[in-house]
């Protein structure tokens, strides 16, 4: 479902590129785990594959479009309609409750909102439905987000990002708040809803023990090329 090949991204203020990628893929229904060390490259390639910087070189396809192709605005709004993200801080918005920050998903794609529909009859019963089985009771759906536990807030973010079942779900270190049981227990519940429409899953952490509760993993330090070139100003000052 999505096909990456010859990245190659530097920040502008940064010495030397921050990833030199050849290729990576995703397989439809593939659960991918993705690890790396703090500031190997992780968050950036993510908003590579999401369309959230534009590429310099290299080019990356999903789902049959050419991401590289497309404007900022276009690629804003492919990312919409089939890119579900859940955040390393979850990004829920503090002035909307639980259930207005689900029905989010919905709110910025009528592709996403018509699959809702197609469900549960609505936008708002599919989020109740999601924030239910996430483990979610209703009585935490009104009340503010600050209110909610940081496991409880995970769970709406990972709502927001399931509804209206966008093809890829990308995850941002989003367990790393937790302790391990209620990783896991997080992860497993991710993947029941996945498992519903066959969704794609990305899953980024620098936590190596959850690899083995996906169907494959990959070292970004293995697959990133910059990371074992020198920076260009290193070798500047070493002359
Ligand atoms: N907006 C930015 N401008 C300049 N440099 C950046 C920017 N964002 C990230 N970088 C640099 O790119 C490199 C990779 O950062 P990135 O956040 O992608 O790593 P990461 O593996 O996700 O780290 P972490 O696990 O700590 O979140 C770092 O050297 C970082 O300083």
């Amino acid at each position: 479902m999505l096909t990456a090949s010859n990245l190659h991204f530097q920040w502008p203020s940064q010495p030397s590129p921050t990833l030199v990628i050849e290729s990576f893929q995703l397989a439809k229904g593939e659960k991918l785990f993705l690890y790396g060390p703090s500031g190997s490259g992780k968050s950036t390639l993510l908003g590579l594959l999401a369309g959230i910087h534009g590429l310099q070189q290299g080019s990356i396809t999903m789902l049959g479009r050419q991401l590289n192709t497309l404007t900022a605005a276009k690629r804003d709004h492919f990312r919409a309609d089939h890119i579900g993200t859940i955040f390393q801080n979850f990004n829920l918005l503090p002035y909307l409750n639980p259930l207005e920050n689900v029905l989010l998903g919905c709110s910025f794609s009528t592709l996403r909102s018509r699959k809702a529909k197609a469900t549960s009859g609505s936008c708002q019963a599919e989020a109740q439905r999601l924030l239910t089985e996430l483990g979610l009771d209703a009585s935490t759906w009104t009340r503010s987000v600050a209110e909610l536990s940081i496991g409880q807030q995970q769970r709406v973010a990972a709502a927001r990002a399931l509804i209206g079942e966008p093809e890829l779900i990308i995850a941002d270190e989003p367990t790393s708040a937790l302790d391990s049981d209620s990783r896991e227990a997080f992860i497993n519940l991710l993947f029941s809803q996945a498992k519903r429409y066959d969704a794609t899953i990305l899953f980024v952490s620098h936590d190596r023990s959850l690899a083995p509760l996906f169907d494959n993993s990959v070292s970004l330090l293995a697959l990133n090329q910059a990371a074992s070139s020198e920076p260009i100003n290193n070798n500047k000052e070493a002359q």
